[in-house]
């Protein structure tokens, strides 16, 4: 089975040339996480999610407090912004149009899927100029929001369950581990850790084993209603995950 590895490089400042890595950012319409900006430097292309757009337009510019706002609007132009278009308020849609470079398409004909979900297609299927051989997309403001929106966010994980996907909060991060392959995720332990979990959503994971973990599961059944790993710890700076069903990570992202 093939090994697929996993690190959070993403989190930390400056521009890794060598990294094979292609990323994309999706910004969400909840408070930015205080870190995007470091996020955004990684990323290739930035999409921002219906009112994920005035976020970029409202916080940025509180993260750069020295800074001219509009000057730190201009730095942080989105790509495109994308979505049913509910959300972004007049005054950021018409800043946004006429900026060049940044692209507004409505896509409010589609009450079938989420913003994110336009948004991670779009990026997959269409975004120009992008190796996707090896993508993995950045959504930023994924998690401890609305439970239905969160809910919908983890969906998204699956529906696109072969690209790379990665949300984040200020909090924590979550991705899909696909049973197809082995696992070995590299910690980043000045940013992330030690508060990890694994969890199975939507089906019963009959055999979990892992290695570098506090409660490591050895051929361990979990499920909703039985045992799934929460609050659980990394060991060291490597954890190995093999199991018969997808199932997710998530890890603890350090408040410095
Ligand atoms: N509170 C939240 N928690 C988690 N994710 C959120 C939250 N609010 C928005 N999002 C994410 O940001 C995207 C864009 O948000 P936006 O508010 O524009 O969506 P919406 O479709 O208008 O939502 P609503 O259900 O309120 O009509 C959503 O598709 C969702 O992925
Ligand atoms: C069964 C079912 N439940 C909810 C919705 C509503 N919905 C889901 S995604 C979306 C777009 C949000 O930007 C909306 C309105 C639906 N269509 N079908």
């Amino acid at each position: 089975m093939d090994v697929m590895t996993h690190s959070s490089t993403f989190l930390l400042p400056g521009n890794d040339h060598s990294s094979s890595v292609t990323y994309a950012l999706v910004v969400l319409n909840q408070r930015l996480p205080r870190f995007t900006p470091i996020l955004w430097d990684h990323a290739q292309v930035r999409v921002c999610a219906d009112g994920g757009a005035n976020r970029v337009f409202d916080e940025m510019p509180l993260l750069f407090p020295r800074d001219d706002a509009l000057d730190v609007r201009h730095r942080y132009k989105p790509d495109i912004i994308k979505g049913d278009m509910d959300s972004i308020r007049t005054e950021v849609l018409d800043f946004y149009t006429n900026l060049v470079g940044t692209k507004v398409v409505d896509e409010s004909h589609d009450q079938d899927t989420t913003d994110l979900h336009k948004c991670v297609a779009y990026i997959r299927d269409f975004a120009p100029n992008l190796d996707k051989s090896n993508l993995c997309i950045l959504v930023a403001g994924a998690l401890g929001g609305r439970f239905d929106h969160e809910a919908g966010n983890i969906n998204v994980l699956y529906r696109f369950s072969t690209t790379r996907i990665i949300l984040l909060s200020d909090d924590c991060l979550i991705y899909l581990l696909p049973r197809t392959h082995c696992h070995e995720i590299h910690i980043q332990s000045s940013v992330e850790g030690p508060h990890c979990g694994l969890i199975p959503i939507g089906m019963t994971s009959v055999s979990t084993t892992t290695t570098g973990l506090q409660w490591d599961l050895t051929n361990t059944e979990m499920r909703f209603g039985d045992l799934v790993s929460t609050s659980n710890l990394v060991q060291g700076e490597k954890i190995t995950v093999q199991s018969s069903s997808d199932l997710l990570w998530t890890i603890s992202i350090k408040k410095v």
